[in-house]
């Protein structure tokens, strides 16, 4: 037998796992490196986060992904070195990562990649039925593997599309087994470059878990206030606090079907970017607005998908509970509109469920990996709409 299958069949018989789960997402800031220690799989499974890094992107290697990020039209060529290239900057990362904690490759079992998303196509977006739906995510894991000596599981969306779903939001099989309450009713909401929650009934409710995309989360805002200021983010909203609502253009962003679709669904920055902007400012003869009041719009706009996304889902219910992660949540101004559009429901950061929401997204794939190799496909089937497989695609390292 091939030692590197031997050895994977006895990571898949321990109690324990030791994961690095990595997640490099739209806002292209950088690559977040969780390393967990997870227990047994399936219903019985336990995450304790051992260490965390986020390790920024440079500007140049920022550059190179926006070449192809989200694009229709794009070269070739960068596509196709890209893929490697942040496969081995990735296994580089995750080497530096190692060395600062002390901890040497072979005492790591696995490595879970979720790799960069460069372009998102469900039909629904595409509109085109004679293609599948279709999701990209580069950043080879034969180029992690090699790089780091450790076994990698890398391009978990692409089974979930083969199964029929859309290939996100995944994060739903991890905070299913994760955190589902006796209790209440919760939303886990991740505002990132776009905003999705989780929803979890809690225990004993005949509804069933699910989650979907929602639209915007900072996507529109970072990308408006880079091409106007060469800025990363409004960080802080300080732009936007000294803006005023156009509620002409915030009627017109809020003019979409994508909008209106039924729950769960899935989008990307290939929607919702700056001609999704120009094209409400065209049709609402917005478009001398100052850039602050195009922000504060913006803003309000994201906050508004989000809570009008929640409330379709919480009005009905009771004893519900909205847990905040992704870096929205230090968006002072975003988080004051979400509230105030919501204000009969509970709104708490996810801190408060014991997990770094920084570190969230690369545990949770971290999971899928864990549920890939120890558990069984089978255990996922209480997530509604979304297909019942197992993840990600195995690179050996030698
Ligand atoms: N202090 C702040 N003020 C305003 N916005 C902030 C602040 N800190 C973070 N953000 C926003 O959060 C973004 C980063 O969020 P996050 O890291 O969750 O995105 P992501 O993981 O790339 O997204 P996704 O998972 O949706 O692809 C930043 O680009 C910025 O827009
Ligand atoms: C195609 C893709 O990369 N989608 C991401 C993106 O970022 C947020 C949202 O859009 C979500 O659908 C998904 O990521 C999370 C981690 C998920 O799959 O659950």
């Amino acid at each position: 037998m091939n030692p590197q299958i031997e050895k994977l069949y006895r990571i898949a018989q321990q109690k324990e796992r030791r994961i690095i789960g990595l997640m490099s997402g739209t806002s292209l800031d950088g690559l977040d490196i969780a390393l967990c220690r997870i227990g047994n799989s399936g219903q019985e499974t336990t995450l304790f986060l051992e260490n965390f890094i986020s390790i920024p992107y440079e500007d140049t290697f920022r550059q190179y992904i926006r070449e192809i990020f989200a694009k229709r039209q794009i070269d070739q060529q960068m596509l196709c070195g890209l893929h490697t290239y942040i496969g081995k900057t990735h296994g580089t990362f995750i080497n530096r990562a190692l060395k600062q904690w002390n901890i040497s490759p072979p005492d790591v079992d696995l490595i879970a990649s979720h790799g960069q998303t460069v372009f998102h196509a469900p039909q629904r977006l595409t509109e085109q039925t004679n293609f599948p739906n279709s999701t990209l995510q580069i950043g080879d894991g034969d180029h992690i593997a090699q790089t780091t000596g450790i076994i990698t599981l890398s391009d978990f969306r692409q089974k979930h599309v083969a199964a029929g779903g859309e290939g996100a939001p995944l994060a739903a099989y991890g905070d299913y087994l994760l955190f589902t309450s006796e209790t209440e009713n919760r939303f886990l909401l991740n505002i990132g470059g776009i905003s999705n929650f989780t929803f979890l009934p809690r225990q004993g409710s005949s509804l069933k878990a699910y989650a979907t995309d929602l639209g915007p989360g900072n996507t529109m805002m970072n990308q408006f206030v880079f091409e106007q200021f060469g800025l990363e983010m409004d960080e802080n909203a300080l732009f936007a606090k000294n803006g005023t609502i156009d509620v002409a253009l915030l009627e017109a962003l809020l003019r979409n079907p994508f909008l209106d679709a039924d729950f769960p669904k899935t989008t990307g920055p290939e929607l919702f970017n700056l001609a999704y902007l120009k094209n409400a400012q065209s049709v609402s003869n917005t478009s001398s607005l100052a850039p602050e009041d195009i922000l504060a719009t913006l803003n309000k706009f994201t906050a508004q998908v989000i809570a009008d996304g929640i409330r379709r889902v919480s009005k009905d219910l009771q004893h519900v509970h909205i847990y905040v992660s992704g870096g929205g949540v230090h968006n002072p101004l975003l988080m004051k509109n979400i509230r105030k559009a919501l204000p009969s429901l509970l709104v708490s950061s996810f801190t408060s469920l014991g997990l770094n929401p920084d570190a969230k997204e690369a545990c949770l794939f971290a999971l899928l990996a864990n549920e890939t190799i120890a558990g069984s496909a089978s255990t996922l089937w209480q997530i509604r709409d979304s297909p019942a497989v197992s993840m990600g695609k195995i690179s050996l390292p030698y």
